[in-house]
C-alpha cells in the first residue's frame, strides 16, 4: 500500500493541555486546516502524530525551509534510462492518499511557494500540477495541517494575510507546571521530584523572555535536562549545558540563569 510506511505504528505519548484533541478531532471531521500555534519545543509535533496514530491516518511531514519550492511540495519530473517521469512531491502524496499532510515551520517557505496550498483550503480542495497538466482532486481523507512558531515572526517573513486565514488555529503553549512536571519525569525517565525542579527552573528562564531572552527554556529542553539527570549528571551542570548554554552568549544573563539554578538546588 502507497504510504504505508507513514502510519504510526505504537502510540506515541501525548498529554493532553486543553481541550486540544477534541477541537482537533472537530476540524478534522470537517477537513478544516489546521494551524497549530505556539512556541519551539512546546508539543506540537508530538501532538500531531498522537492525532495521526489516534486517527489511524498516515502523515506526511515536511519540515519547510526557505530554499524550499513549490516543486519541492507538489513535484517535478525527474530524467531516468526510459526518459521523464513525474515524481509526486510530499503534498501531492498525501492529497492523492488522503494522508495528514503537516507542514513544520510552514513560514519559513517563501510566499510564492506557500501559496500552492491555497486551493486545497477552500472547498475546490485541489492540487493543480502545472508542469503535468493535471488536476489532482483531493482524497475524502486528505488533511492539510501547519505549525507556526508566532514569536519568530518579522513583516518580512510571515504567512499571507489570505493564508492565514484559511486555517482554524489551535493554541500551544507550555503547561502549567505540574502537567508539565509529569511530561518531563515520562520522556526523561527521572522522578517526580526532580522533575518539579526542572520546571521551577524553566519558568525562571522563562521570566526572563524579553530582558535578553529571546525565549525560555522549553519542555524540549527541560526533558534534556531531565535525560542528563537520569544519566548520572550533577543538577547544575545539566541545567548549565542544556538549558542556559544553547539559548543564551550574554555573559550576565548566564550568570543570572545559574543564580537561578543554585537558588533552587
Ligand atoms: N503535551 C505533551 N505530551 C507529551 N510530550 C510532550 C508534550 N509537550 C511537549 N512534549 C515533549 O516535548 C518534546 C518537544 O515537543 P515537540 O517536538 O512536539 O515540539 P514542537 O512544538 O513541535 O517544537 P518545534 O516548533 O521546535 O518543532 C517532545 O518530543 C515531547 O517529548
Amino acid at each position: 500500500m502507497i504510504l504505508s510506511d507513514h502510519y504510526i505504528a505504537d502510540e506515541p505519548y501525548y498529554r493532553p493541555v486543553g481541550d486540544e484533541i477534541t477541537l482537533f478531532e472537530a476540524a478534522y471531521a470537517m477537513r478544516l486546516p489546521v494551524m497549530l500555534k505556539g512556541p519551539t519545543g512546546c508539543g506540537k509535533t508530538r501532538f500531531i502524530e498522537h492525532m495521526a496514530w489516534k486517527l489511524n491516518k498516515p502523515i506526511v511531514t515536511v519540515a519547510c525551509h526557505e530554499d524550499m519550492t513549490a516543486s519541492d511540495l507538489v513535484g517535478r519530473f525527474l530524467l531516468d534510462a526510459n526518459g521523464t517521469i513525474w515524481h509526486d512531491g510530499p503534498l501531492c502524496l498525501a492529497v492523492r492518499h488522503g494522508a495528514i499532510c503537516y507542514l513544520d515551520e510552514i513560514v519559513e517557505a517563501r510566499q510564492d511557494t506557500t501559496v500552492v496550498i491555497h486551493p486545497l483550503t477552500d472547498e475546490r480542495r485541489i492540487l493543480p500540477l502545472e508542469k503535468k497538466g493535471e488536476l489532482v482532486r483531493a482524497h475524502a481523507g486528505f488533511h492539510l495541517v501547519i505549525s507556526y512558531n508566532p514569536g519568530y515572526q518579522s513583516i518580512l517573513k510571515d504567512l499571507k494575510e489570505s493564508t492565514k486565514q484559511r486555517f482554524c488555529a489551535i493554541e500551544f503553549g507550555y503547561p502549567e507546571a505540574e502537567v508539565e512536571a509529569e511530561i518531563v519525569a515520562h520522556e526523561a525517565g527521572i522522578g517526580p521530584d526532580a522533575a518539579a525542579l526542572l520546571v521551577t527552573i524553566g519558568e525562571r528562564s522563562r521570566n526572563l523572555r524579553g530582558h535578553g531572552l529571546a525565549e525560555g527554556a522549553s519542555t524540549r529542553m527541560l526533558i534534556h535536562a531531565g535525560q542528563l539527570l537520569k544519566h548520572g549528571i550533577q543538577l547544575e551542570a545539566a541545567c548549565r549545558i542544556a538549558l542556559i548554554l544553547p539559548i543564551t552568549d550574554d555573559t550576565d544573563l548566564r550568570g543570572a540563569l545559574c543564580a537561578a539554578v543554585a537558588a533552587c538546588v
